[in-house]
């Protein structure tokens, strides 16, 4: 069954604490940060945490993804240590060409050689988090068979951007950005993963956020804190009306398929390809989310 990706939630890796109850609070995926929520001193013992944590820390299902720092800042130890543990993917801080993810999969690749894991089973997550990035994500995206999603890192790019993060006027500032990365995503087939947003106390304007890029086309988003998870995860979550309206749709289409038409209406409103397509779409992640029990519908 596919993966859901509703909510990757960053867990500073220097917090021993956090990373044995990273898996408490629902998050689809856990990302150990090794990158900038540590301070240069603990560089070396959040490494060394990490790779304790994924050793002897059962956390079942989730997806376990880490933060690296750049390559020539450490990122090769980081690689070196979390293909070891057997993590699932890396994730690419401040990604600017298709080049910055073939120097960090030769040395995975290495690495995977080294200790005797299977050759590509450590996949990729690439942040983009400034302009040059931006205008590159589609190569980016396809620049290995290991990419399995991009990232937008909002507050880093608003900073090269010489501006602010302004959610109270819609993110206009992320519109073109936000654009670029679904898009780059969606031509690449892999998944597209929204920004952070920082304010953990405001879960209003985070829902608001959150149903704006799940319009655009995002699977899904970061998270910094536990309480942001069920927020999210919610306006991400086929709703009973969307999956009852699902299987509507699709017992038309099927009704038209038995008279040999490819076109009905259902309750006024015209069903068919593309309409059927997306009708699918929302039963197979309400299987993922485990809403719809595999085999129905
Ligand atoms: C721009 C960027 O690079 S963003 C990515 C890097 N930044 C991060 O990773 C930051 C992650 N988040 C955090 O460190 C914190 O949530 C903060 C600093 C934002 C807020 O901290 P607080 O106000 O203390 O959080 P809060 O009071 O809600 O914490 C409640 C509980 O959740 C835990 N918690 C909070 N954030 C996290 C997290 N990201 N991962 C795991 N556990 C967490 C706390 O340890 C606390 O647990 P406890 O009740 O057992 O003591
Ligand atoms: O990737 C993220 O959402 C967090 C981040 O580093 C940024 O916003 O710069
Ligand atoms: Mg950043």
């Amino acid at each position: 069954m596919e993966r859901i990706r509703r909510t990757m939630m960053f867990v500073p890796a220097s917090n021993a604490g956090m990373l044995r109850e990273a898996n408490l609070y629902g998050a689809d995926s856990i990302m150990f940060d090794l990158e900038d929520s540590i301070s240069l001193r603990e560089k070396d013992s959040a490494r060394f945490l990490v790779y304790q944590a994924v050793k002897t820390i059962d956390y079942e299902n989730t997806e376990i993804i880490v933060r690296i720092n750049a390559l020539d800042a450490g990122g090769r130890d980081d690689i070196e240590a979390m293909v070891r543990a057997g993590i699932d993917a890396v994730r690419l801080p401040k990604t600017e060409t298709a080049q910055d993810v073939a120097d960090a999969e030769e040395v995975i690749a290495e690495v995977e050689e080294k200790c005797g894991r299977k050759l590509g089973s450590t996949k990729i997550f690439a942040a983009i988090e400034g302009p040059l990035g931006v205008l590159n994500a589609y190569s980016i995206a396809t620049a290995s068979e290991r990419i399995i999603g991009i990232a937008i890192g909002a507050e880093d790019y608003v900073t090269s951007m010489k501006t602010r993060r302004y959610p109270e006027k819609n993110s206009e500032e992320l519109f073109f950005a936000r654009s670029m990365i679904v898009h780059a995503a969606r031509a690449a087939g892999i998944a597209a993963i929204d920004t952070v947003f920082s304010d953990v106390n405001d879960m209003d304007t985070l829902r608001k956020e959150t149903e704006f890029i799940k319009q655009l086309g995002f699977d899904g988003k970061s998270v910094i804190n536990p309480r942001q998870i069920p927020v999210i995860n919610k306006v991400f979550t086929p709703q009973k009306k969307e999956i009852e309206n699902a299987e509507d749709v699709m017992s038309a289409i099927k009704e038209a398929e038995a008279n040999g038409s490819g076109v009905i209406a259902l309750n006024g409103k015209m069903i068919d390809k593309p309409i059927v397509e997306r009708a699918q779409r929302t039963l197979q992640l309400a299987k993922a989310a485990g809403m719809l029990q595999e085999g129905e519908q």
